[in-house]
């Protein structure tokens, strides 16, 4: 894998040295890293040493989990396709499929995507993923969206646009520091930022087909995502037919669990690959309100990925997560 000293590339190394299906050759960092290094972090966890990004060190490896910066992604997953192996990529190279917004959001990335490039949210896409060459995540705040609204929006239940209201916990922004992210700027304080330009929005709007006005918070956590959506509800809709819309749409998805009228915190999920989703209709006036919880390094980025290599080899969808 590459990024093994990055927060998401962290969590996958942990997750991959433990997967009963999953042998994990390879970890490399960036190609600016002289030395090989180990983290104190993945001691007795993986005995590899983390070496220079270089693809040919890569070779034999089948599956090649890519949790780097998207500018990077977008420039190496063409010739790691190439040499045969697949690619899990969990940046945002890949996901827009409209060619005007990726040049806009991910100016790097190719264009036209690379053959077999398929985005996928598990719970929804789970049968396209055998077949891709290049599985483009979804990223940390779309996933909690989409879980929280996409059941509703493809049964016809949504009308106008969604407002999503997102916090998120600091390494969620990886682990350079800048003046938004350090320690004495985030304690004892909670920030909005990126007002109608998160290159999360279009990701979201794709999913969805709904205008979504976004407005991410930054929180003083470490990880950790609460994501509270609003939506209009096509007028007649009922409290009984939204709740029976998710119950069905979630009924065997094993990493959403559905907490019904109890509203979900990121206390429950951080360090689980679950996404909790709780939810209120208000049927006078024909609103709903959804709010869902996720560990953004797990279900948000390095679990999600997993769950997809699961089902890109045919391994039970929870095999290395619990
Ligand atoms: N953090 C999160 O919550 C989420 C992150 N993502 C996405 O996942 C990816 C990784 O994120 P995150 O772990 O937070 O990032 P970090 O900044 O914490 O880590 C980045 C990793 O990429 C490596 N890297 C940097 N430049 C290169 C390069 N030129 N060649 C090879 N490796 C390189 C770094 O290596 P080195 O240490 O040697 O510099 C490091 O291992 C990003 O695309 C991010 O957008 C997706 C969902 C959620
Ligand atoms: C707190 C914070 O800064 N979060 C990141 C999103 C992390 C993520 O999932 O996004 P990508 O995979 O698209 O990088 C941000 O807002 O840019």
């Amino acid at each position: 894998m590459v990024g093994a000293t990055g927060y998401g590339g962290q969590e996958l190394v942990r997750l991959l040295a433990r997967h009963p299906g999953a042998d994990l050759k390879v970890a490399l960092g960036s190609s600016d890293s002289d030395q090989p290094r180990t983290l104190p972090g993945l001691a007795r966890t993986w005995d590899g040493q983390i070496t220079a990004y270089h693809a040919d060190a890569l070779a034999g490896c089948e599956v090649v989990f890519l949790s780097a910066p998207e500018a990077f992604a977008a420039t190496s997953a063409a010739e790691l396709l190439a040499r045969g192996h697949r690619v899990i990529d969990l940046s945002g190279a890949f996901r827009l499929k409209d060619a005007a917004q990726r040049a806009r959001f991910y100016p790097a990335t190719p264009d036209p995507l690379p053959d077999g490039t398929v985005y996928s949210l598990p719970e929804f896409d789970a049968a396209a993923v055998p077949g891709a060459r290049l599985i483009s995540c979804p990223g940390c705040y779309p996933t909690a969206a989409m879980l929280s609204l996409l059941p509703l929006a493809r049964a016809g239940l949504l009308q106008g646009d969604a407002i999503v209201d997102a916090k998120s916990g600091i390494s969620g922004a990886g682990k350079g520091a800048s003046e938004r992210t350090h320690f004495s700027e985030n304690h004892g304080s909670v920030a909005a930022y990126a007002l109608f330009s998160h290159r999360h929005t279009p990701e979201m709007e794709q999913a969805l087909g709904l205008p979504v006005t976004f407005t991410p918070h930054l929180v003083p956590l470490d990880r950790g995502i609460l994501s509270t959506t609003y939506a209009r509800l096509v007028p007649g809709v009922t409290a009984a037919q939204v709740a029976n819309t998710l119950r069905a749409a979630y009924a065997k998805a094993f990493f959403v669990r559905l907490t019904d009228d109890r509203m979900p915190e990121i206390k429950h999920v951080v360090h689980t690959n679950f996404c909790d989703i709780g939810w209120k209709v208000d049927e006078p006036t024909g609103r709903v309100i959804v709010v869902a919880v996720l560990d953004n390094l797990l279900k948000g980025a390095a679990g999600q990925a997993v769950q997809q290599f699961n089902l890109l080899c045919g391994f039970p969808e929870a095999e290395g997560l619990l």
